[in-house]
């Protein structure tokens, strides 16, 4: 196929494979994911999802094959470069500052996240711009009214929100959250898939997530993962129908839901 022409996919994953010691976990995998697109990955437990992850945001080096982001190859570019060029990810275990307040966490990621150094007349010069952005994100992710407090105090879905602000506070426009509504109830998940859609408003959204409501309310697009290979990439109601994703997964996924 010609892609010339066409823009570049926001991610762009070929042959992709990953072999720890003797065992290959991702056997290779090929995915386009298009700017603007939500898009899940589902799989059974060790199927590879956070090892995907992993590869794409550079935190393990692939075996063979290549990733892109907006159509630069990612080979040989640390994680932090990957994240100044527009991708950041959010881990299954929350990664926030417990003694820090929570204006304070965001305030950190977006120096982070610009390269700021700690030099003091940087610091004074940037202050306002930077205060004004934090307070724009506490605002998109309902956090306000928790801004002075230290983040260790918030409750567990109040947490895993400001560790959504934390990803999407230094602008990227390819975001990578995993498992963003485990261990929820119900209205915490309906609170945090809301705030995901409007977060991700214009963004790119490649999401690792176990609840079938979740992934089927929130996703434009799935891909299901089985033993470290794609078996069905499509359209929620493509994904539900097929059967070799009911066989290899969807069918008791969906029956744990209920
Ligand atoms: N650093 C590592 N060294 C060796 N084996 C690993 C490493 N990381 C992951 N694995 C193995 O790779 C396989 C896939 O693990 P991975 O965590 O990617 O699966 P997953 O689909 O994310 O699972 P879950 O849904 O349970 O989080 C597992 O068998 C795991 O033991």
């Amino acid at each position: 196929m010609n892609r010339s022409s066409a823009p570049a996919p926001a991610l762009d994953i070929s042959g992709l494979k990953k072999s720890f010691g003797k065992a290959e976990i991702i056997r290779g995998i090929d995915l386009s994911i298009e700017k603007g697109e939500r898009h899940a990955v589902i799989g059974p437990n060790g199927a590879g999802k956070s090892t995907l992850f992993n590869l794409i945001t550079a935190r393990f080096p692939p075996t063979s094959g290549t990733v892109s982001l907006h159509g630069q190859d990612l080979a040989g570019l640390a994680p932090f470069q990957i994240n100044r060029m527009g991708l950041s990810r959010s881990f299954q275990i929350t990664n926030i500052f417990p003694a820090m307040t929570v204006f304070e966490n965001v305030r950190c990621s977006l120096l982070w996240s610009k390269g700021y150094k700690y030099s003091f007349w940087h610091m004074v010069a940037r202050s306002r711009d930077l205060t004004e952005a934090a307070d724009a994100i506490l605002e998109q992710i309902n956090l306000t009214n928790r801004r002075d407090l230290p983040a260790g105090v918030l409750s567990y879905a109040e947490q895993r929100a400001l560790e959504i602000g934390i990803t999407i506070a230094g602008g990227a426009d390819v975001i990578m959250l995993d498992e963003p509504t485990a261990g929820m109830s119900h209205s915490e998940t309906d609170y945090i898939v809301d705030l995901i859609r409007k977060v991700t408003v214009n963004k790119t959204l490649v999401m690792v997530e176990h609840d079938m409501g979740v992934v089927f309310g929130l996703a434009d697009r799935i891909s299901v993962l089985v033993y470290g290979e794609i078996i069905a990439t499509g359209k929620p109601e493509e994904v539900r129908g097929n059967p070799k994703v009911q066989e290899a997964y969807l069918g008791a996924a969906l029956e744990a839901e209920h």
